[in-house]
Order: C-alpha cells, then sequence, then structure tokens
C-alpha cells in the first residue's frame, strides 16, 4: 500500500509526525522529573504500545527495565469487547517495584482499568499510567491516567501503533479512520 493510499483511508490526520513526536519527548520529561532517583518498570501494553514504548523510553534519562505484556479486547473490530484477555504476561515480579503501564490510547478505559487493577494485586510500590492518546468522551469508567499525551475526539484513529484490523500500525503518525473503511 502506498502512502496515497493511506490516505485515502483516512478522513483527516489528527497528529503528525512532529506532534506525535513532540507530545512523547514531554511525556518523558514528565517521568523524568517524577522518577528521578527511583527504579522503574516500565510494563508496555501489546501490540498497540509498541512505537510509544520505544520513543518514550529513548527519551528518558531514568534508568528504567522494561516489560511486555499482551492482552486483548478489541479482536478486529472497532468496538471493545469488555472482555480482556492475557495474551502474554509479564516476566517481572513485581513486588516493592515502581510499574508504569504505557499506552497507546484510553478508549472505554475497560483495558486500563482492569490491568491496573490486575497488576496492583502483584505487590507493587505504584502503578501508574502514561497514555499517548485518550478519549475522554468514550470513557466508560473512572481511571486515573497520571500521564496524557492528548485528549481527542470519539473517533476511530489509526496509526503510530494503533490498529484496524492489524492494518496502519506502522504509519509515523495518527490519523481518523474513514467511515468507509469499516463500514
Ligand atoms: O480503553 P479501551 O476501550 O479498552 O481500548 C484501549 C485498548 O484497545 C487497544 O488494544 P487492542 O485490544 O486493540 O489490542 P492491540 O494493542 O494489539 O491493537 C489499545 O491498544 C488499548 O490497549
Ligand atoms: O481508536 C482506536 N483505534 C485503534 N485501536 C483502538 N483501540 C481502542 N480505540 C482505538
Ligand atoms: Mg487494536
Amino acid at each position: 500500500m502506498d502512502a496515497q493510499d493511506v490516505r485515502n483511508d483516512l478522513t483527516h490526520v489528527l497528529m503528525s509526525t512532529e506532534e506525535v513526536q513532540a507530545t512523547v519527548r514531554d511525556l518523558a520529561a514528565q517521568i523524568d522529573r517524577d522518577y528521578e532517583g527511583k527504579d522503574l518498570l516500565i510494563v508496555a501494553v501489546l501490540k498497540g504500545a509498541v512505537m510509544v514504548v520505544a520513543d518514550l523510553t529513548r527519551a528518558l534519562h531514568t534508568h528504567v527495565e522494561m516489560d511486555f505484556m499482551a492482552v486483548s479486547s478489541y479482536g478486529s473490530g472497532t468496538k471493545s469487547s469488555g472482555v480482556v484477555r492475557i495474551l502474554k504476561d509479564l516476566d517481572a515480579d513485581l513486588t516493592g517495584r515502581h510499574v508504569l503501564i504505557v499506552e497507546d490510547i484510553i478508549d472505554s478505559g475497560l483495558t486500563l482499568s482492569w490491568l491496573k487493577a490486575n497488576l496492583e494485586t502483584r505487590g507493587p510500590a505504584s502503578v501508574e499510567i502514561c497514555t499517548l492518546l485518550r478519549k475522554p468522551d468514550a470513557m466508560k469508567v473512572e481511571i486515573d491516567v497520571k500521564y496524557v499525551g492528548k485528549d481527542i475526539p470519539n473517533e476511530f484513529v489509526v496509526g503510530y501503533g494503533l490498529d484496524y484490523a492489524e492494518k496502519y500500525r506502522n504509519l509515523d503518525f495518527v490519523g481518523t479512520l474513514a467511515p468507509h473503511v469499516y463500514s
């Protein structure tokens, strides 16, 4: 698929490459400030968070360890099923650790509220959340999110890790998917 084909699948660019990079750098600066001198374990949620976590961790000065968890609640559609499945669990023991969950997007909030509660049962010193994007109008549950890159409208978005039916993850910007692609 060439660049023009991708543009035909989008109604507009929501975050340009430059805006994505500046936002990630700003999140990293906040995290550096808050975790200075602490032992930080970054937990990235596969697959969507791969781009964010790769750029975010490289922008950090704080020493971190990284671990990965795969959960899925969307399958191949555009609506959360609300049922979260662990596809791959963490390798790390969370006892006494400062944990920061890194996500690409909080939409209904169902994935993160389930995941945060799950990690909190494992004896960590703290569990916080960092997300590049959040859809305040779509959230079905209250979650306390310490680091938010950008609040966005309630539209289905793709790119920079975010997929529709596994496509578009490798775009280096975020765009709004045109309804003709999924309806
Ligand atoms: O707030 P929510 O409504 O729960 O939605 C957010 C979650 O949905 C997406 O993951 P998905 O289940 O599509 O898996 P993926 O990361 O592999 O695409 C996204 O990466 C978040 O993890
Ligand atoms: O808007 C979205 N785009 C891609 N994946 C998602 N998972 C939750 N919301 C979204
Ligand atoms: Mg997905």
